[in-house]
């Protein structure tokens, strides 16, 4: 067991803005460089519980804590602020039975001291701690484990969060770990924000691990058996169940390279939901709880950024040309209906996205070649997969779409990057 697990991020003892990845005034800038160039910043925030039973000290901002006792002056929340044997129905405190939606909410997850949000007081504090990323220029929240939270709780905490700087509602969407069988379901979240979609994962894993065809693909989404397109954040994996930890089912991750960018790829491709992907660290993957790349325990190392690869132990997957190039693609696909969906054997697909985006997918023993309806305008195209536009000209392949937007496509099928990619930003 590493001494600082990456899971302590997940453990507050108060709502300072100090960590080991800076300081309040390092997340200022940070927030305010990024709006400066249209990018948004969503705070991961954690408001179900506290600290674990029987952890005490002082956290990275310097506040005291006693779990045991309920102490946490850096709020401050003191004993009468947490849920105790007159809401949670368990012996121990603790969530043991997950088809009991009291327990789910009311008992300490893992042991964690849990929060009584329907105190006004503590409701308020959270909020406090919410305006106050708001006042920084933050977009919205992630709600960590909102399944352990009451909606009605949630509810009456937003209604006392502002609208955010740039004006507007915060985006919310909430982690609500729902793979089907519990007695929480998403969907009972949906009247406060987004629910992140641990459904789509497993779904996609095995289409590209080749356990389920690709040609099935065509209605991917609420057809599926998953909420719909309004009301989710999807991504192939996330901190948690990359490591194995969360739900049930082996999610794609960075490290299976092939399916986790095919997967990653047709996410970005297909207009369902509102997307996330990934980024790393190389963390031991014999050791589950260790934490963030560091030179000691108080300080992480910085991310190195050479070119499109990261140093200093940081993945920066995101940086992968095959994910970053397929970032535009869904930027310049916009809200483009699929069309020209077409279907070679159970493991070759592709489709159009309107007149602005056209991709292949080929997971067949055979390659593809064959002429294909693209619906782009006529004229020369680079494959986004296999390289870039540059200077005028493709580093990768290029396709080549006629007056009826017709082209012939070729995607190789024993190659790393079995697909094939084009959108009108990287016509030339
Ligand atoms: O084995 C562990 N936990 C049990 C399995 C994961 O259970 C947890 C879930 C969880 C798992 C499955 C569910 O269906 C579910 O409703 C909740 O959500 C958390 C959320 C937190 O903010 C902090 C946590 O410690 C947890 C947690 O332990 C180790 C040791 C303690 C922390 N931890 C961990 O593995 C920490 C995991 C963790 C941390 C942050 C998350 O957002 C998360 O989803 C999981």
């Amino acid at each position: 067991m590493t001494n600082r697990p990456w899971y302590e991020r997940y453990q507050p003892v108060s709502y300072k803005l100090i960590t080991r990845s800076g300081t309040e005034q390092q997340f200022k800038d940070m927030v305010k460089r990024c709006n400066a160039k249209g990018v948004r910043i969503y705070v991961d925030a954690v408001f179900n519980h506290m600290t674990r039973m029987g952890s005490i000290g002082k956290g990275s901002g310097g506040s005291y804590f006693d779990t045991d006792n309920f102490y946490f002056p850096g709020v401050p929340f003191g004993a009468t602020d947490f849920n105790d044997e007159s809401s949670c129905p368990t012996l121990d405190g603790r969530i043991h039975d997950y088809q009991n939606a009291v327990e789910i909410r009311n008992c300490q997850l893992e042991g964690l001291v849990d929060l009584k949000l329907g105190k006004d007081y503590v409701r308020s504090k959270v909020a406090d701690y919410l305006n106050h990323l708001i006042d920084l220029g933050v977009a919205g929240f992630r709600v960590d484990a909102a399944k352990h939270m009451w909606p009605r709780d949630i509810a009456a905490i937003l209604e006392k969060v502002k609208n955010v700087s740039m004006g507007g509602r915060p985006f919310v969407y909430q982690e609500v770990i729902d793979t089907g069988g519990e007695a929480v379901q998403g969907s009972e979240y949906l009247s406060t924000g987004r629910i992140a979609n641990f459904k789509y994962g497993l779904e996609l894993a095995q289409v590209f691990r080749r356990q389920n065809a690709l040609k099935w693909l065509k209605n991917f989404g609420a057809d599926w058996g998953m909420w719909s397109s309004g009301d989710v954040v999807n991504f192939i994996d996330n901190h948690d169940n990359q490591r194995g930890h969360g739900c049930a089912g082996s999610v794609l991750t960075h490290w299976e390279p092939k399916p986790y960018k095919l997967a990653t790829a047709f996410m970005l491709a297909w207009p369902y939901g509102i997307v996330r992907i990934m980024s790393s660290y190389e963390y031991n993957r014999e050791d589950n709880s260790e934490g963030p790349p560091h030179n000691s325990d108080e300080s992480i190392k910085s991310v190195t950024i050479n070119g499109m690869v990261c140093g200093n132990g940081w993945s920066c997957e995101h940086r992968w040309r095959q994910i970053y190039n397929m970032v535009a693609f869904r930027n310049m696909a916009g809200d483009a209906e699929v069309t020209n969906w077409w279907k070679g054997t159970d493991y070759q697909i592709a489709f159009s996205r309107g007149d602005k985006a056209f991709i292949a997918f080929n997971l067949e023993i055979v390659d593809i070649n064959q002429s294909l309806m693209t619906g782009l305008p006529a004229g020369q195209y680079c494959d986004v997969i296999s390289g870039n536009l540059e200077s005028g000209s493709c580093t990768g392949a290029s396709v080549t779409v006629d007056g009826s937007g017709r082209a012939n496509i070729h995607v190789c099928s024993h190659c790393e990057d079995p697909m094939l990619a084009i959108h009108i930003a990287c016509g030339y």
